[in-house]
């Protein structure tokens, strides 16, 4: 099953149209583009019902993760297409950005089983994030993600920060408890293209690689964000990195929750992994670890 959203990115369409034509002079293949939110999930749980060969997406973060929380645990594995604004998780598998040579790994890839993060239900495969960088993905519209693309975010993040309050978070893992201003859980190392707040996080392991920032304030967003975009929030005191298979999150008054780069909702929440509970075709190259699903 082909599974195209025609408004991700700017292209998604025409990419849309050129795997099809590939596809259909090919073999049999079922073709399915969104007409809205969620329709993409519906779509994947169809063809995990039909129990078709495989899955192939075509689209951005949030498309793949509607996609995966159609698939989930079904052992139908996915192709990924990238044909979104900023592409995060094909970044970070290193898949190719030409659609037909993507669609090749269909035959020339690996499809390997990955783990899943979870938070209230929902599965996302790159990270959950609480508090200030949810409060900007719930502000940034599809159209300004169209016109501005990746800038989308820094403009409204900086308006954000103009009257942002901050949040009082209080996290609990590994029997620990913390206090804090903002947190990513990472299943995956990269963030919003470029930037790894989660660098030792891998899609392989069974645990979340998890970063609490405890200042909180317009004053220290923008300190972690720029400690972020150099690569050196580790080192900062006010930063703990913990790895863990399982978190909670409580916040007074609630916090905004995005996965995936897609909003979610809002605090409280449960965060776990799912070992293995998608397989994704990969290339060669990057198929090292996990589970082997077929050659
Ligand atoms: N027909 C549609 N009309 C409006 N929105 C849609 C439609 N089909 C899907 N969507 C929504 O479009 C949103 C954006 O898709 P997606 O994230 O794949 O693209 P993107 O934002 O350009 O890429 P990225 O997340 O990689 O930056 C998703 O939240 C999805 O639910």
């Amino acid at each position: 099953m082909l599974i195209v959203n025609p408004v991700a990115g700017r292209h998604a369409r025409q990419v849309g149209e050129q795997v099809r034509r590939h596809l259909e002079s090919r073999e049999t293949c079922l073709c399915r583009q969104t007409g809205s939110r969620g329709a993409a999930t519906a779509f994947a749980r169809e063809a995990a019902a039909l129990g078709v060969r495989a899955v192939i997406v075509v689209g951005g973060d949030g498309t793949v993760n509607e996609v995966i929380n159609g698939l989930a645990g079904s052992g139908v594995p996915l192709l990924i297409i990238p044909a979104g604004t900023t592409n995060v998780f094909a970044r970070e598998m290193a898949l190719p950005g030409d659609p037909l040579a993507a669609l090749a790994l269909l035959e020339q890839g690996r499809a390997r089983a990955l783990s899943l993060g979870r938070i209230n239900g929902r599965y996302f495969m790159l990270m959950a994030g609480i508090g200030f960088d949810a409060e900007v993905v719930s502000r940034v519209s599809l159209g300004l993600k169209r016109r501005l693309g990746r800038w989308a975010y820094v403009l409204v993040g900086l308006r954000t920060l103009a009257g942002y309050k901050g949040h009082a978070l209080r996290v609990i893992a590994d029997g620990h408890c913390w206090s804090a201003g903002a947190l990513v859980a990472g299943n995956a190392r990269l963030y919003g293209g470029p930037f790894s707040i989660t660098p030792r996080a891998d899609t392989h392991d069974a645990l979340l690689d998890v970063c609490i920032f405890s200042g909180q304030g317009p004053l220290k967003m923008l300190k972690y964000a720029w400690e972020i975009m150099r690569g050196v929030h580790l080192r900062d005191p006010e930063v703990t990195y913990l790895r863990c298979a399982e978190l909670e999150v409580e916040a007074k008054p609630p916090a905004y929750v995005q996965v995936d780069g897609e909003l979610l909702g809002r605090t409280p929440c449960r965060i776990a992994v799912c070992p293995d509970a998608i397989t994704i075709f990969l290339p060669q190259e990057q198929a090292k670890g996990g589970t082997a699903e077929c050659a």
